[in-house]
């Protein structure tokens, strides 16, 4: 087993129906051989419980893989008079163990600054949930050579507000925005980069969390990609957008993350 278990989280976006949930299940379930990396589902979620209930029907068959729960966004508040959102405790009550927060098409589309991701950050851990932090820069800041100048700013509002022993329950997610969705991947090495980055920010003042946290890297990642990717030392896996909505590439992407 690695220092690191692996994960594979697929993030379905605004994608996806009941029956996909069905589809991975048949194929997880004829596939998915061992504990040797985490599955995470991240539905829409109005199909939260939907999956639920197959993994719930289906864990039987799973061999002991470990395959849970996530949502795609959290509210930062605890209740209230917030019409649309759902709060950290709702997912939690709803089965998920995981909540990506800080998502590129959140911070860009609806607003979500970098203090708002942090106070998700503390919304998700305070209710139990493992917050799934994205970072990454745009192609004009890596063009410009701001990478790390971004990826810290990010870090660190999340750190300020939250210390960084709140990394110990966390996993972060670098997605350059210049590669989700658009089919250019980061290569192996840009990745490793700047994970080795992330890591030693969070070393500096914690080696063991430095050492500990999973950092996954997300952007275009295919099972033609995958082995290269996964094989860096510090990239623990992947966040998947994409390809997680083929069965068979999500199917793929697991067992590369399994063999990593
Ligand atoms: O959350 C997933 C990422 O945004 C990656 O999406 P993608 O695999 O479609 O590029």
């Amino acid at each position: 087993m690695a220092l690191r278990r692996p994960m594979i989280a697929g993030n379905w976006k605004m994608n996806g129906s009941a029956e996909l949930a069905k589809e991975l299940f048949k194929k997880f379930t004829a596939k998915l051989e061992n504990d040797s990396a985490e599955v995470v589902l991240c539905p829409p979620s109005i199909y939260i419980e939907s999956v639920r209930q197959q993994l719930e029907a289906n864990k039987a068959q799973l061999n002991g893989a470990l395959v849970r729960m996530g949502a795609q966004n959290v509210s930062q508040h605890n209740f209230g008079a917030y019409t649309g959102e759902i709060s950290a405790k709702m997912l939690n009550d709803a089965g998920c163990q995981y909540v990506i927060v800080g998502h590129s098409e959140r911070r860009r589309m609806y607003g979500e600054t970098s203090a708002i991701v942090a106070d998700k950050f503390a919304a998700a851990q305070k209710a139990g949930l493992t917050p799934i932090l994205c970072v990454g820069e745009s192609g004009p800041a890596r063009e410009a050579r701001r990478t790390f100048e971004v990826i810290a700013e990010e870090l660190d509002v999340v750190i300020e507000k939250n210390g960084t022993l709140a990394f110990d329950n966390a996993i972060i997610a670098y997605e350059p925005l210049w590669a989700v969705g658009t089919g250019k991947s980061a290569t192996p090495e840009q990745a490793q980069e700047v994970h080795a980055f992330i890591r030693s920010r969070l070393s500096e003042v914690s080696p063991f969390i430095g050492e500990k946290i999973r950092i996954l890297y997300g952007g275009s990642v295919t099972p033609s990609n995958a082995a290269d990717l996964f094989s860096q030392p510090d990239v623990d896996g992947g966040l998947i957008g994409g390809a997680s909505l083929n069965s068979t590439e999500f199917l793929s992407l697991c067992s590369i993350a399994m063999s990593s």
